[in-house]
């Protein structure tokens, strides 16, 4: 029998498909040109493998280095180091043609056309998640890492490669929510990239209603957000009784800014209490989750996994591919049941590599990757035996991370 590596988990049996790396960027804040923000670009445009991907990194930075020798000049000398919540963030120079329109001075989500230089950043953690400053990802890498400095992605994809390329220590990405169910997009990525799960972190997530100062509820034709929080606060939308179209936009708190940025008077953002000071909105109602007890669970990423101990609550996170067969899936989860293994959670998603298998007459089955978080440490001889089990029904296995469970005693009134 294969034995199963408890740090790399690596037990694969089968190459899965790892998507064509896009391209990244470095670019500077609309408003603020000397911060540095990463977003996502034509994945065309940028080189696929590892050594195209650093060289074209490399000329990036060389533009960026110079660029920031301009701006000083620009500056009247000012280092133009500029800080979220107090923290030094990367700081670049504008890049032609910046727009300078958004009146606040916070950092442009991370883009893929934007990564190009080795940071320049202290001791301070430097933590990736999707979305501005005041999106609930940002208040969740501040749960994580209290002192870390948080570093807005326009995309989850470009989060991972925050990290997979030095830009970031950590990534925080969303998973699931209590309301909306899973996030998909991440568990597909968590498979296309090789970064380990290394901790949990379960935010209550607290939505308000937010306007231009002076709107008032009847103004309002459109509300905008994220479409986790759309659908977080469906039903208490439907009873307030207004009439507005819902739009989705990529965070809570980017929709917050764009209403801000282009005084929007007829549209109003779903967001957090910070979004609404950070981007000078009024709020219009508070705590328009459908369940009070609203909670997002984010994953902590990194390039290393950690070392599982057993002297803590522990969470395993594994996704596997079941071998041809009768019953398999309930082959698989009784490995866990006889050892009296709690799973917390159970997704399939498609098997992109192999989404459909023709059966023997001619029937056509769908082929599932299945993610399962179980309660156990892989440093546990019973959580070992368990998966040495579920290799024999499987054709693919991946242990995602083996991290500490998050513990912190829940309050309803314990905001973001
Ligand atoms: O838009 C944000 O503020 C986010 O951080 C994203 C996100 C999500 O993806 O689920 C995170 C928490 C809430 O559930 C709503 C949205």
């Amino acid at each position: 029998m294969q034995s199963i590596n408890p740090l790399s988990g690596s037990i694969d049996k089968s190459i899965v498909r790892i998507a064509s790396t896009p391209g990244l960027g470095l670019t500077n804040h609309r408003s603020s040109p000397n911060r540095l923000t990463v977003k996502c670009v034509d994945s065309t445009k940028a080189g696929r493998t590892r050594h195209e991907w650093q060289s074209c990194c490399a000329v990036l930075a060389s533009k960026v280095a110079s660029q920031q020798q301009d701006s000083k000049k620009i500056d009247g000398g000012i280092t133009g180091v500029a800080t979220v919540n107090g923290h030094q963030t990367l700081d670049l120079v504008p890049i032609n043609g910046a727009v300078a329109k958004s009146p606040f001075a916070l950092p442009k989500p991370l883009s893929i056309s934007d990564f190009s230089a080795v940071p320049l950043h202290g001791s301070q953690l430097r933590v990736a998640y999707q979305g501005v400053p005041g999106a609930y990802s940002e208040a969740a890498a501040g749960k994580a890492y209290p002192n870390c400095e948080p570093i807005p992605c326009d995309q989850f994809e470009v989060a991972f490669q925050a990290v997979e390329i030095w830009i970031a220590d950590r990534a925080v990405l969303p998973v699931e929510n209590s309301l909306g169910g899973s996030i998909h997009r991440n568990y597909d990525l968590l498979l296309r990239h090789r970064l380990h799960i290394v901790g949990e972190v379960q935010l209550p997530v607290h939505h308000c209603l937010l306007a231009l100062p002076g709107v008032r509820m009847e103004h309002i034709t459109r509300i905008i957000s994220h479409p986790q929080a759309l659908s977080q606060c469906e039903n208490t939308l439907t009873k307030m009784g207004l009439n507005a179209s819902r739009e989705a936009v990529d965070d809570t708190a980017g929709a917050a800014e764009y209403i801000a940025t282009n005084n929007l008077r007829n549209t109003a953002a779903i967001a957090s209490a910070r979004a609404a000071e950070l981007y000078g909105l009024q709020t219009l109602a508070k705590g328009i989750q459908d369940d009070s007890s609203n909670v997002t669970r984010f994953v902590i990423l990194s390039r290393e996994p950690i070392i599982p101990r057993m002297d803590r609550p522990f969470k395993t996170s594994i996704v596997f591919a079941q071998e041809k067969g009768t019953n398999i899936l309930f082959k698989v989860l009784s490995s866990f049941a006889f050892r009296n293994i709690n799973l917390t959670k159970i997704e399939s998603r498609p098997h992109r590599n192999l989404p459909i298998r023709v059966e023997d007459g001619g029937a056509k089955q769908f082929e599932y990757l299945f993610y399962v978080d179980f309660e156990a440490s892989m440093a546990e001889e019973r959580a070992q035996n368990a998966l040495a089990e579920v290799e024999e029904f499987t054709s693919f296995l991946r242990v995602l991370g083996s991290y500490p469970m998050d513990m912190t005693p829940w309050r309803p009134d314990m905001e973001e």
